[in-house]
């Protein structure tokens, strides 16, 4: 029998993906990662039910300690592009480094064929794809995943659709129904309310600071750099101003904001680096994601020396450095890479 190592959250996606492989006839074993040193019973919640529904299936589970290793790779990264002024996206670095980085490594050691996760996305070992169920779909955060670790991932949520997964999970007994009766977890897994109060505990993100126009006058005042991203339009303010701003730029090292009227946020290129390609090619033409839940934009791409550059054919707006661009054939994910500036 085939041997399948199921990422177990502890959520209803994870445990009916156990479940499902289970019945298709592997061998299953779970694994739960704890990614934080949190002491306040967060960890033993999740284990009771992942326990609960290894017991229901007849499996063993395995609890792997990767706190260290998470928070190098993606808690301290977020923390810092946010003093940075850029804005992170700490899922893709958790997905490349630690779920299909390290709990892969962790799978093969097991000797289990494939590692798989309650992800709604698709795969058919050499690319990802979007999931069916397009409200859900995580194929960008999936997209800096190492094109050798594709042959050994399997997403069994691919053709489903959330709410009929908790349906069924909810008829499949009391393990199973206590689940899905929790509260869905949150967008990031350590951020439990905004992300400033994480950022707060590293930094003193209340400094009052200047806000300029794009000509560099001083036209009003802001909280604190740390408090924007790019594209947002409240929280600070502008002297005499009749339509809506937006931000612009940020500059940690002044702690100063610069904003503008809706158009001058419009850009047409787009530079990206760390590129992770599932494809040879170095001049294509696609669609590209600039951030999780913005359109697909057509572009023409073009890499040279580990860069991409990506020429939009209509401008696009408040896209912020930090953020990924992942890059599509119609479904198909052909690779990924991190903006790094942006031009009009
Ligand atoms: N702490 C963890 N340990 C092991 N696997 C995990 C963990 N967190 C997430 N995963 C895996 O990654 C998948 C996607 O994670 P995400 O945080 O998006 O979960 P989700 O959509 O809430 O799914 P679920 O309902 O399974 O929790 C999960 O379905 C699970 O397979």
């Amino acid at each position: 029998m085939e041997k399948v190592m199921v990422g177990m959250s502890g959520g209803i996606d994870s445990s009916v993906t156990a479940y499902m492989l289970q019945k298709e006839g592997y061998e299953v074993e779970g694994v739960y990662l704890k990614l934080h040193n949190r002491t306040d019973g967060y960890h033993e919640s999740n284990i009771k039910d992942i326990e609960n529904v290894a017991k229901f299936l007849g499996i063993k589970y395995h609890i792997l300690d990767i706190a260290e290793d998470f928070t190098k790779e993606v808690y301290d990264y977020f923390v810092n592009s946010y003093l940075e002024g850029t804005t992170p996206n700490p899922c893709v670095k958790c997905n490349r480094q630690i779920k299909f980085g390290k709990m892969l490594d962790f799978a093969k050691e097991h000797k289990a064929s494939y590692l798989a996760t309650g992800h709604y996305a698709k795969t058919d070992g050499e690319f990802i794809y979007e999931a069916d169920d397009k409200t859900k779909d995580q194929s960008y955060f999936l997209s800096q995943v190492e094109k050798e670790a594709l042959p050994f991932m399997m997403f069994p949520m691919s053709t489903y659709k959330k709410e009929d997964i908790v349906k069924f999970g909810s008829k499949l007994g009391d393990s199973y129904k206590r689940i899905t009766e929790k509260n869905e977890s949150q967008e990031i897994c350590f951020v439990d309310t905004v992300y400033t109060d994480v950022i707060k505990k590293h930094a003193n993100i209340d400094q009052p600071g200047v806000v300029f126009d794009e000509e560099g006058n001083e036209v009003g005042t802001h909280k604190g750099y740390m408090h924007y991203t790019i594209g947002k339009r409240r929280g600070f303010t502008v002297h005499g101003a009749h339509e809506p701003h937006f931000v612009k730029s940020l500059n940690p090292k002044d702690n100063t904001i610069i904003v503008g009227k809706k158009e001058s946020l419009e850009i047409n290129i787009v530079e990206a680096n760390n590129l992770n390609m599932y494809i040879e090619d170095t001049n294509f033409k696609c669609t590209v994601k600039l951030r999780y839940r913005s359109n697909l934009l057509p572009c023409e791409v073009s890499i040279k020396n580990d860069k991409a550059s990506i020429k939009l054919k209509k401008s696009a707006f408040g896209v912020a450095a930090g953020q990924l661009a992942v890059f599509y054939i119609d479904e198909k994910v052909i690779g990924s890479a991190w903006i790094t500036n942006t031009f009009k």
